[in-house]
C-alpha cells in the first residue's frame, strides 16, 4: 500500500439472544494476515474492486459473504479511523449493529458466537480495535432499548411477553418491570406494530402464554412515549 492510500471497510457487530437470555456476538476466524487465525468481527474492505452501491450494501455483503446469514435489523453505529488500528496503515472502519433471529446457527467452523459480556470485559480479546467497536455497538443498543422496541428484533417474529422481557433485560443489562413492558407492548398493539395471533405457546414449565406478532412499520422501531426504566 502506498503512503497516500487509506483502507476503508465495514465491520459488523452481529448479536443473537441465547436460550439462557444472554447476548452473544458473532465472530469469524480470519483467513489472512493481519491476525490470521484469530477470531474477529466479520468485515470487508470497500475500496478496491468492490461494487458495493453504499456502505449499507457493503455491510449486507459482509454478513452474506463472510457469515452466510441475513440480519433482521441493521444500523450504522459509527466510523473510526486512524493510523494504528490496522497494521497495514491508515484505515477507516464503519461499524454496523446487526440483530439476528434467536435460531440463527453458525454455518461453518470459521464462525462462532461468544458471550457479549466476555468481549466487553476483555476476557475474549479481539484484534484491530474490534473490542472497542463491540462496546460502541452494545452502548447504542442499550441506549435505544430504553425508549424503543428495538430488542424485539432479537426474537422470532412470533413471541411471548416473557420472551420480550428477556430481550429487553439482555439489551439493557438490568431488570425491567413486567407491567411496564406489558403497557408499552399494549401501546404498540393499538398502533398496529404488534398483533394478536390468537395462538398460545406451551412451555415445558408454567402456563401457556399468548403468542404476539411483531409487525414493524416503515420506521423500523416504535418509539415509546416514556422510558422503559422510568
Ligand atoms: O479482512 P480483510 O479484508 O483483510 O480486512 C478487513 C478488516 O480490516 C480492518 O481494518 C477492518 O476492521 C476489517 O475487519
Amino acid at each position: 500500500m502506498s503512503a497516500v492510500e487509506v483502507l476503508a471497510g465495514v465491520d459488523i457487530v452481529a448479536l443473537r439472544l441465547s436460550e439462557e437470555g444472554t447476548l452473544q456476538v458473532l465472530l469469524l476466524r480470519r483467513q489472512r494476515e493481519p491476525y490470521m487465525g484469530q477470531w474477529a468481527l466479520p468485515g470487508v474492505l470497500v475500496n478496491g474492486r468492490c461494487a458495493d452501491a453504499s456502505l449499507d450494501a457493503a455491510a449486507a455483503r459482509a454478513l452474506a459473504d463472510k457469515a452466510r446469514l441475513q440480519p433482521r435489523y441493521l444500523e450504522q453505529v459509527t466510523t473510526v479511523g486512524n493510523g494504528v488500528r490496522d497494521p497495514r496503515g491508515w484505515s477507516l472502519s464503519t461499524c454496523y449493529l446487526a440483530l439476528l433471529a434467536p435460531d440463527v446457527v453458525p454455518q461453518g467452523e470459521d464462525l462462532q458466537f461468544v458471550e457479549l459480556a466476555a468481549v466487553i470485559s476483555g476476557q475474549q480479546a479481539l484484534p484491530f480495535d474490534h473490542s472497542q467497536l463491540v462496546r460502541l455497538a452494545a452502548e447504542r443498543l442499550r441506549g435505544k432499548s430504553v425508549y424503543s422496541s428495538l430488542p424485539l428484533y432479537l426474537l422470532a417474529p412470533r413471541f411471548t411477553v416473557t420472551e420480550a422481557l428477556a430481550a429487553f433485560q439482555a439489551c439493557l443489562g438490568e431488570p425491567v418491570q413486567h407491567t411496564t413492558l406489558r403497557g408499552r407492548l399494549e401501546r404498540m398493539k393499538t398502533q398496529g406494530w404488534i398483533g394478536e395471533t390468537g395462538e398460545k405457546n406451551y412451555p415445558k414449565m408454567g402456563r401457556p402464554q399468548n403468542l404476539l406478532e411483531h409487525r414493524p412499520l416503515a420506521a423500523e422501531v416504535f418509539v415509546f412515549d416514556r422510558s422503559l426504566l422510568a
